[in-house]
């Protein structure tokens, strides 16, 4: 079976875009982490599914697929790619568009400058939500900085815990070029207190509005930019009173910017999408 997809990338997170509004395609974990896989396939940080919707008012449905195969609830930066190869492919007109995803609707809007934001809802803080495991941790009141104590290779960490719909654990460091992201990374992503496991944040703040962030990306390792990750970054930096709206957020592929206003806001993701080549291949 022929599959025809196009590659892209947000701030150099990278995907494999897929139309499949004509006929849905299911493939199984193992099928989807050979797409991804950077020397067995075609290789990308996650795949994209595009497909009709099948809740009321939405005008498509996106599945996501991490590249170890994994499906999950949102990608920031696979939204704003989703828009611009919807518009690009002629599936839409509309510059406003409601997608269905695992966990929500997201609203990407394309602006009339030819960038895109997308309005990612509003953040879950509650730690059962996201989820972490906080039942350790009972007389802990987060009181002013809202940061949880995590064991980590011996050293205790302190996490905001914040879901954009996938879960994220997001800590303050000096310098985000020498902080440990290929170290602890993968263990916080695997940690106990996250049964869902979680993407790990390394924030560096430069000043109210402005943030530098890597993140090691749950079933995706280090990525080159995270845009859920820049929410949940922009989220708890200014919960823990770091940051005001809006922050640039400059990961190691390009600049985000993120918007929130507060409790029971949406925060609002702006940023690039390029297309690099399309593609076919065979399954
Ligand atoms: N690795 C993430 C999914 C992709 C998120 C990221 N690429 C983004 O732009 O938000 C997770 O497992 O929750």
């Amino acid at each position: 079976m022929k599959l025809k997809f196009t590659k892209m990338h947000g701030a150099g997170n990278d995907f494999i875009v897929i139309d499949a509004t004509a006929a849905p395609i299911e493939l199984s974990p193992a099928q989807w982490q050979r797409l991804a896989d950077r020397r067995f396939g075609i290789g990308a940080d996650q795949i994209l599914v595009v497909q009709k919707p099948s809740a009321e008012g939405c005008d498509f449905k996106y599945r996501i697929f991490n590249n170890d195969g994994s499906e999950v609830e949102q990608c920031g930066n696979g939204a704003r790619a989703f828009v611009k190869f919807v518009t690009d492919k002629g599936l839409t007109d509309k510059t406003s568009i409601r997608v269905e995803t695992m966990k929500g609707v997201i609203a990407p809007r394309l602006e009339a400058d030819g960038s895109i934001t997308v309005d990612m809802g509003a953040p879950r803080l509650d730690p059962s939500e996201v989820p972490f495991d906080a039942a350790h941790l009972s007389g802990w009141a987060e009181g002013d900085d809202p940061a949880w104590p995590l064991e980590v290779a011996g050293k205790t960490v302190f996490v905001s815990v914040v879901s954009m719909g996938n879960p994220h654990a997001v800590q303050v460091v000096d310098n985000v070029d020498t902080a440990p992201v290929g170290e602890i990374g993968p263990l916080i992503e695997h940690h106990a207190r996250f049964p869902a496991r979680v993407n790990a944040g390394f924030m560096q703040v430069l000043d109210r509005h402005h943030i530098r962030l890597r993140v090691h990306e749950r079933g995706a390792g280090e990525t080159l930019a995270c845009g859920t990750g820049a929410c949940a970054a922009v989220v708890a930096g200014i919960r823990r009173g770091l940051l005001d709206s809006p922050v640039r957020v400059s990961a190691r592929g390009g600049d985000l910017s993120v918007a929130w206003e507060g409790l029971g806001q949406s925060v609002f993701l702006s940023g690039p999408a390029v297309t690099v080549f399309e593609g076919e291949v065979e399954l």
